[in-house]
């Protein structure tokens, strides 16, 4: 079978499903081609068990250590992507993260584009995913042309003495920014029910707004729009001059077939778009597809991430957890003179998640002790671009991560603030985990957008510099990470990249 279209899209994660959902009103023959199928309604989407004992979503994948040690990725490979397990914490990116900015260990990079460029997209994204927020509380909040489409998520009481407790210290909590779809006054109307089984877990009542749901969906309801799923891209071919993809080699349900489009876009996720150009090199790009830079795969970011479980005397009966946090900190501490990260709540700790946290192991009955009393945060920090953090790929398709974290001090001191403010508000137990590089959630960079082709994998529009028909539309081209959550972002790119697109349509 070999089938030409207008637009194919490889991914139908944040940045592919974003794409096609606004593209499909073009009336372009789009295909989007798919390596996992629907991810499974069943019980099991709310059961600690299933989600953090048996890793049921996560991908059995092995990805390799520079040493050659495999581990395990958190990965999933759905319709919808990562974003189908996501925390639904949709944030911009402030508008001094687009500007050069001096990190404790050295300059997170200035963007070629500015907040400004990004601003109306952000506002459209919100809609998308249907943020809600509260503008004016934030001190870090940047210029925005818009309300949030809906009001924030109240804290529940527990929370809200917290959040009460930390403003009589000076701080300025906030709602976190949720893409949830969810209507406070009259819960009836819309199916999120704030239960304590939102992140990181698949929703049973599609009430997350993930990629899925917010995009691919919508976008099959034209009929120009065809998803393939279980369809895994393996490699794309050059034609003769090398400057345009000529077809697209897929992994059909175990039967390889090729398909053609006059634009390819690829939005496997940074580590698997990398991947996909590096394994796909040719005569004319002996070093991987759009990689006469060199810098495919390099500039790999995952942000500093932790988990901190504060524990008290005092219950904690909230169920859902995940509406405060504190940006403060976000470019300077109180005697730091360096930008520190975000902090925010995450979903309720269960028992079974605090079991992979525990310093020793501990019976279960403990274990729903702490559960019951602890208030669990996530706190964020940004990790700058380096060259040698990179993903390669040998000629088996073997994905090593080459990942040393970088900027820690910054995200120690914040940490330890947090604390402070916590052991002075009654918390006298602290569990602190670093995420490893292995977890790769927040997987930033690989591909960088820029002006000059010769440090740069991208054109501002996103199209590789070395190919005519060529675009990676996913979390690969941020040129730094900032420390908000990144998805915002690269969907407001993604929305950017499709009014290119149909510019040139027009054109
Ligand atoms: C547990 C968890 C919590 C998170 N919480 C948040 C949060 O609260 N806020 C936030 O902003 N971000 C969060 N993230 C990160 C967020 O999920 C990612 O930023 C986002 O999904 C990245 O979008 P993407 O398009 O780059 O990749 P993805 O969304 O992962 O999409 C890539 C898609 O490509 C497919 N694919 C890969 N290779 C191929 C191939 N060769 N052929 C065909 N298809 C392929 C994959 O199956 C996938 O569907 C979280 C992630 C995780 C795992």
């Amino acid at each position: 079978m070999h089938n030409h279209y207008d637009i194919l899209i490889i991914g139908a994660g944040a940045g592919g499903g974003t794409l096609a959902y606004a593209l499909a009103p073009t009336g372009k023959r789009i295909l989007l081609l798919e390596r996992g199928g629907y991810l499974p309604r069943e019980k099991s989407n709310w059961d600690p068990d299933a989600v953090f004992l048996e890793q049921r979503y996560r991908t059995d994948e092995q990805w390799y250590q520079p040493d050659g040690t495999p581990f395990s990725p958190e990965v999933h490979y759905f319709v919808g992507g990562n974003t189908k397990v996501y925390g639904a914490a949709l944030q911009r990116m402030r508008q001094e993260d687009f500007g050069a900015l001096q990190h404790y260990d050295g300059i997170s990079p200035a963007w070629p584009l500015s907040y400004a460029d990004f601003e109306p997209y952000y506002t459209q994204a919100e809609s998308l995913f249907k943020i809600h927020g509260q503008r004016g509380e934030d001190p870090t909040e940047p210029p925005m042309s818009a309300d949030y489409p809906y009001g924030p998520l109240a804290h529940e009481p527990r929370i809200q003495q917290i959040a009460d407790q930390l403003s009589d210290r000076g701080l300025h909590p906030v709602h976190l920014t949720l893409a949830l779809n969810r209507d406070e006054a009259h819960p009836e109307k819309r199916p999120c029910i704030r239960c304590d089984t939102c992140d990181p877990y698949p929703c049973l009542v599609d009430a997350k707004c993930d990629a899925q749901i917010a995009c691919v969906d919508p976008a099959r309801q034209y009929e120009n729009v065809q998803l393939l799923t279980h369809a895994l891209v393996t490699r794309l071919d050059t034609d003769a001059s090398g400057k345009r993809i000529e077809q697209v080699e897929v992994q059909l349900n175990g039967q390889l077939q090729t398909f053609s489009a006059e634009i390819v876009v690829v939005s496997c996720g940074a580590i698997n778009s990398a991947k996909l150009l590096l394994q796909s090199g040719n005569d004319k790009h002996p070093n991987g597809l759009a990689n006469s830079s060199g810098l495919v795969g390099r500039n790999l970011m995952f942000h500093n991430h932790s988990a901190l479980i504060a524990v008290a005397d005092e219950p904690n009966p909230t169920v859902f957890q995940k509406t405060l946090g504190i940006h403060d900190y976000y470019f300077k501490g109180p005697t730091q003179d360096y930008p520190l990260g975000q902090i925010q709540l995450t979903g309720k700790a269960k028992w079974q998640r605090l079991q992979h946290m525990a310093p020793v192991e501990m019976p279960e009955a403990t274990l729903r002790y702490l559960s019951a009393h602890s208030v669990d945060w996530w706190v964020t920090t940004e990790d700058l671009p380096r060259l040698e953090n990179q993903v390669t790929v040998d000629r088996q398709g073997k994905i090593t991560v080459h990942h040393q974290p970088n900027n820690t001090q910054p995200h120690a001191d914040l940490i330890h603030l947090l604390e402070d403010h916590l052991r002075d508000l009654g918390f006298f137990l602290f569990w602190r985990k670093t995420m490893k590089s292995a977890v790769v959630w927040h997987q930033i960079g690989t591909c960088v957008l820029g002006e000059d082709p010769s440090n740069s994998v991208l054109d501002l529009n996103c199209r590789a510099h070395d190919l005519d028909n060529l675009y990676v539309v996913d979390a690969s081209f941020f040129p730094s990470m900032g420390a908000m959550n990144p998805t915002l972002t690269l969907v407001a790119n993604a929305l950017r990249v499709a009014d290119h697109f149909k510019s040139q349509l027009k054109g």
